[in-house]
């Protein structure tokens, strides 16, 4: 049921699944404002081309080992998992069959909050990451474009309760970003499943 009306992107030299039903709305819903609220949202400061910044967005970080994430120059400290979170990642891995780790949290407050270009090619994610990552609340657009061949390109809208699957050589030959918008839009929480050995 979950994996119904599934959309292979069929983007070149990548592997990546849109499940645009994979939770209800209903479901959807209830999650979203239940992690709004017990999730505890930091904004960090991150160190680009010798700058600092603040992300333009909050986040946090999850796992069920000690394994930390260090990306833009910041590392993360894994919290344990709660109830809904351990509940979401299990729904995940039996529909999906693959075990995640740890999961990176995001929440985009308004539609100036953003995820700028980049690839989860971190080298604990390993060669070919396997990324799952669910949308809950406001629908946002994600873009991919191809590193070397310029002509590619791609939009989705992640609508509540969406999975997107990104695996094979996604992270090694694309990148991937949340655009700011100038649309008045409601908040909206991302979840990445990951897999740091
Ligand atoms: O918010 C999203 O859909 C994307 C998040 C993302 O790319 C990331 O956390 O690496
Ligand atoms: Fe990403």
């Amino acid at each position: 049921m979950r994996l119904t009306n599934a959309i292979d992107l069929k983007l070149k030299d990548a592997e990546v699944i849109y499940y645009p039903n994979f939770f209800t709305t209903k479901e959807a819903n209830t999650l979203f404002e239940a992690l709004l609220n017990e999730v505890k949202w930091q904004q960090d400061t991150i160190k680009m081309f010798g700058k600092t910044h603040l992300q333009p967005r909050l986040t946090a970080f999850f796992a069920n080992n000690q394994n930390r994430y260090k990306y833009s120059n910041i590392i993360m400290q894994p919290e344990m998992f709660n109830a809904n979170l351990s509940r979401i990642k299990t729904i995940i891995e039996n529909e999906l069959k693959i075990e995640f780790t740890s999961c990176l949290a995001n929440l985009y407050r308004t539609g100036n909050d953003s995820n700028g270009w980049h690839a989860d090619n971190e080298k604990e994610l390993g060669e070919q990451p396997i990324i799952a990552s669910v949308s809950f609340g406001a629908e946002r657009v994600f873009h991919f474009k191809h590193r070397t061949d310029k002509q590619l390109k791609h939009k989705l809208i992640l609508q509540n309760g969406s999975l997107l699957l990104m695996q094979g050589d996604t992270q090694n030959n694309w990148l991937h970003q949340i655009p700011k918008t100038k649309k008045t839009i409601g908040k909206r929480i991302n979840l990445t499943f990951r897999i740091i050995a």
